[in-house]
């Protein structure tokens, strides 16, 4: 079986061969049409969302072969919002990207794509054991959403951009000894969002992820999202593109925490 990426070959209108929920009723990323979101004030007005998390003594980085990876080793919760009272505990983020800045999320707005899309993802430690045990429960996963535009170098995101050109290749791993707080990666308005039941965007494709997508873009410089371009996937191709373009929404609604 060729694996699976984002060539013409390998890349998404492939993977319903091997994975056939490609085709299902709750996948993702979706275009978000904001004039068809639902203002839901239940969705914020019972507990708003809200992160604690722990900043990482360390950066534990891996070059995955699809996406560049930082693993999470404290047990920093996502909870509220459509999460309710579970506890959602933060088990890794990555990002996707384009070759251009004029592409590269999976969500996109009203049809508008961002140059990057940083995705955290968290399990429902509430329910279940540990991740892979989570990774298939239809209420398993929550993963943040955050729309990466050109601008300002971020700060916080320094520890991976500079460390890229370490991981260029497929498999490569390595622990940056600096602190990093997950907080400071999110846009500073957290309580602008979208929410609805998706999947994971790359294969298994599992319908097991409340998505949360905030309003609010942030900036990383030319040069951080240059250094996610030079990365190699198990190809050995530059890791670009690597995002899945939208789904269809099928039965469902998506909700938003603004008017
Ligand atoms: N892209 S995504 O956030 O849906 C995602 C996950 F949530 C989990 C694993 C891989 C992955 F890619
Ligand atoms: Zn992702």
């Amino acid at each position: 079986m060729a694996h699976w990426g984002y060539m013409t070959t390998n890349g998404p209108s492939t993977w319903g061969k091997d994975f056939p929920i490609a085709n299902g009723e709750r996948q993702s990323p979706i275009d978000i049409v904001t004039t068809a979101a639902e203002y839901d004030s239940d969705v914020l007005g019972s507990n708003a969302l809200s992160t604690n998390y722990t900043p990482e003594s360390e950066v534990k980085l891996v070059n995955n072969g699809h996406s560049i990876m930082c693993q999470i080793t404290k047990k920093g919760v996502l909870t509220g919002g459509p999460l309710g009272k579970d506890e959602y505990r933060l088990e890794q983020f990555h990002l996707h990207w384009g070759a251009e800045d004029n592409r590269g999320s999976e969500h996109t707005v009203d049809g508008k794509m961002y140059a990057s899309e940083l995705h955290l993802v968290h399990w429902n430690a509430s329910k279940y054991s540990s991740f892979a045990d989570a990774v298939q429960k239809p209420d398993g996963l929550a993963v943040l959403g955050i729309f990466i535009t050109p601008g300002v170098a971020c700060n916080q995101f320094k520890v991976i951009s500079d460390n890229c050109g370490k991981l260029k290749t497929s498999g490569a791993e390595m622990t940056v000894d600096t602190t990093l707080d997950p907080t400071l990666l999110l846009p500073s308005n957290t309580s602008d969002y979208w929410t609805y039941l998706g999947s994971l965007t790359t294969p298994p494709l599992f319908e097991s992820v409340t998505w949360i997508v905030f309003k609010e873009p942030v900036e990383y410089s030319k040069e951080q999202l240059l250094a996610l371009r030079n990365l190699v996937d198990s190809d050995g191709n530059h890791m670009q593109d690597n995002y899945r373009p939208p789904a269809a929404l099928k039965q469902r609604k998506v909700k938003k925490t603004f008017t």
